[in-house]
């Protein structure tokens, strides 16, 4: 069988003097959207801070288009095509709209063209007037604008923590469009950390459960929730 797009092994991670991750591994397709879910504190984001390169894992590879890319920094990731979001849309404050897109374009080489850029806000449906200052913009409007800016470079992978964070429910379904439309006819791969699980139960092709550091489940979203692990996960006090 061909090489996955992406592949991680028997990760482990410590933060301050505690294990906070242990033996997590899957592999990824083109096109393949995996969801992660579990209890506060069970580890996601630090899992989402290895696979973009921000944290270096205690054990344990990352593999991104046959490539070993675990001593590789974020920006390094990127060039090869893999795009982060952050659970909150942090946009420059002293920058319009247009000069977003600009530094955006320019943030590194190929600089790429406004047309470019007009093809990564028209992919998430992104319509403020260049003008318009950032600080105008709400949530929903800063979230769009920095998947626009991701977009336009045509990335394989995106790891978002928590896309719908803050949203309301049709702007949640706007979201669950843009994955759907990525995933299934760009092929572009996504892993989602969420916590909304009617977005996950809608896009994602399979989820993973993690506690406290573990992988403790994984499968389709209605195998998953309804595991007895997962369960007492949720609804048990640790
Ligand atoms: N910089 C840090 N130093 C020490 N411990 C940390 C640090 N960052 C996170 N932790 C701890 O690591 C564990 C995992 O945290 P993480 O934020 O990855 O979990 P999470 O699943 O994303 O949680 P949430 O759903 O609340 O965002 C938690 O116990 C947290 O307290």
């Amino acid at each position: 069988m061909a090489e996955p797009l992406f592949d991680c092994r028997n990760l482990a991670l410590d933060l301050g003097g505690r294990e906070v991750l242990r033996n997590i591994g899957f592999s990824l397709r083109p096109g393949e959207v995996l969801g992660i879910i579990g209890p506060n504190g069970a580890g996601k984001t630090s899992l989402l801070e290895i696979l973009s390169g921000r944290y270096r894992p205690k054990t344990g590879t990352v593999r991104f288009k046959g490539r070993d890319v675990t001593g590789l920094p974020l920006f390094e990731r990127a060039r090869l095509g893999l795009g982060r979001t952050y659970q909150t849309p942090i946009i420059c404050e002293d920058l319009t709209v247009g000069e977003t897109f600009k530094a955006a374009r320019q943030a590194y080489r190929p600089y790429l063209t406004r047309f470019d850029a007009e093809y990564g806000a028209a992919l998430v449906n992104f319509v403020a007037p260049y003008d318009t200052p950032n600080t105008r913009l709400k949530t929903f409007e800063r979230r769009k604008l920095l998947m626009a800016n991701l977009l336009m470079r045509k990335p394989e992978l995106l790891l978002m923590d928590e896309p719908a964070a803050g949203l309301i429910n049709a702007e949640i379904d706007q979201i669950d469009q843009i994955l759907r439309m990525l995933s299934k006819e760009m092929n572009v791969a996504v892993v989602i950390v969420e916590h909304r699980m009617e977005l996950l139960a809608s896009i994602a092709d399979r989820v993973i459960v993690m506690d406290a550091g573990d992988i403790i489940a994984e499968g389709p979203m209605q195998d998953v929730i309804n595991s007895p692990a997962v369960r007492a996960a949720y609804f048990e006090a640790h």
